[in-house]
């Protein structure tokens, strides 16, 4: 028998739980960069899920496992240390805590802004030069893999011009930001009830588009249309894509910002990376003409993403922060 001593209880007490996950889903779409028909299989799946996995993606595994080992070196220093980089506002090191709101999660991440004008030495004092320097040469990685994705939905769906949405993350004034995710094990829990921790609790993100990359281990949940809560197969050599609020306001609705979360696992590590990309404060966030069929109408208010950004800080994780901007909502 397991027995567990009265503080471990306590101290998880303020965690969500959730039942262990399903079966691994084995409907995630998945899309072959280099095949011809990769933006017809883009397009159907930001519709039908808003996330896919991608493949021959041209980021090297590499310098995926040079940033993974970097990042489990930092996140395995003493707590102290850690802390020098935070708390997280909203960018530097955070531990348990999600967002300014309440949110708590099985988590402690690195949250870094992509733009050049946050000194790094201001932010996060506590963190290793190598490590800097492999999220910058990452970041850039991923960006492109994410201003391909957003070309070929853009040429898909005829914008007219092929970097119609792309520029908006190229943009040397795009908001995007990065965030290293490190999700311990919890066997205790399990041992106790039989239930997992939630990491991240459910919400989807609010930039335009997000491209993960995790270790082996599972725990991403997304949310289908019917409301169900599938588990995505872990692939430590492949990138997910997932669509965000913002792409959803672009294309009117037709792609669908998917709702995810992520469970902790009861005995490994999960360590996930992801690239959130943004566009720029002024840019204003309205569907693009050329995805409107005559007569269409916006489903959303006109707004920008600085105003956008604005709200979903003043969100719990959870919210569903689009609605504050559709059309049917109170003026
Ligand atoms: C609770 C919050 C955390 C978050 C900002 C927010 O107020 C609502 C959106 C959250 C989210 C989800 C996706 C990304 O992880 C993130 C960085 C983002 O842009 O929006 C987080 C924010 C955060 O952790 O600061
Ligand atoms: O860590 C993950 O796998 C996903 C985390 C996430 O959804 C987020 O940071 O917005
Ligand atoms: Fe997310």
């Amino acid at each position: 028998m397991v027995v567990l001593s009265q503080p471990i209880v306590d101290n998880l007490a303020q965690f969500k739980t959730c039942k262990p996950p399903p079966d691994i889903f084995t409907g995630i779409p998945v899309v072959d960069l280099s095949h011809p028909d990769a933006k017809a299989r883009v397009v159907e799946a930001c519709k039908e899920l808003g996330f896919f996995k991608l493949i021959n993606h041209g980021v090297s595994m590499e310098l995926f496992n040079l940033l993974e080992a970097e990042a489990v070196k930092f996140f395995k220093l003493p707590q102290q240390e850690k802390e020098k980089s935070g708390p997280p506002n909203p960018f530097g090191y955070g531990n348990k805590r999600i967002g300014p709101n309440g949110d708590v999660g099985w988590v402690e991440y690195l949250l870094f802004s992509t733009t050049n004008s946050h000194n790094p030495n201001l932010i996060f004092p506590g963190i290793p030069q190598t490590l800097w320097c492999l999220v910058n040469e990452y970041v850039s990685a991923v960006r492109n893999v994410g201003c391909e994705v957003l070309e070929m939905i853009a040429d898909q769906l005829q914008m007219g011009s092929k970097d119609a949405l792309s520029r908006l993350i190229r943009d040397e004034k795009s908001d995007s930001c990065f965030r290293l995710n490190h999700y311990p094990p919890c066997p205790e829990l399990q041992a106790l009830s039989g239930r997992n921790l939630i990491g991240f609790g459910e919400h989807t993100d609010p930039q335009i588009i997000s491209v993960l990359r995790s270790n082996n281990t599972s725990g991403l949940q997304i949310c289908l249309k019917d409301g169900s809560w599938v588990s995505v197969p872990s692939d430590h050599t492949s990138l997910y894509v997932n669509v965000g609020d913002s792409l959803q306001v672009m294309s009117n609705g037709r792609f669908r910002s998917v709702k995810h979360r992520v469970l902790a696992d009861s005995l490994k590590s999960r360590v996930s990376m992801i690239y959130f990309g943004g566009p720029g404060l002024s840019e204003k966030i309205r569907p693009l003409s050329s995805v409107m069929e005559d007569g269409e109408e916006s489903l959303y208010k006109e707004f920008t993403w600085s105003e956008y950004k604005k709200s979903a800080y003043k969100s719990r994780l959870g919210d569903n922060r689009l609605s504050l901007f559709e059309k049917s909502a109170a003026q």
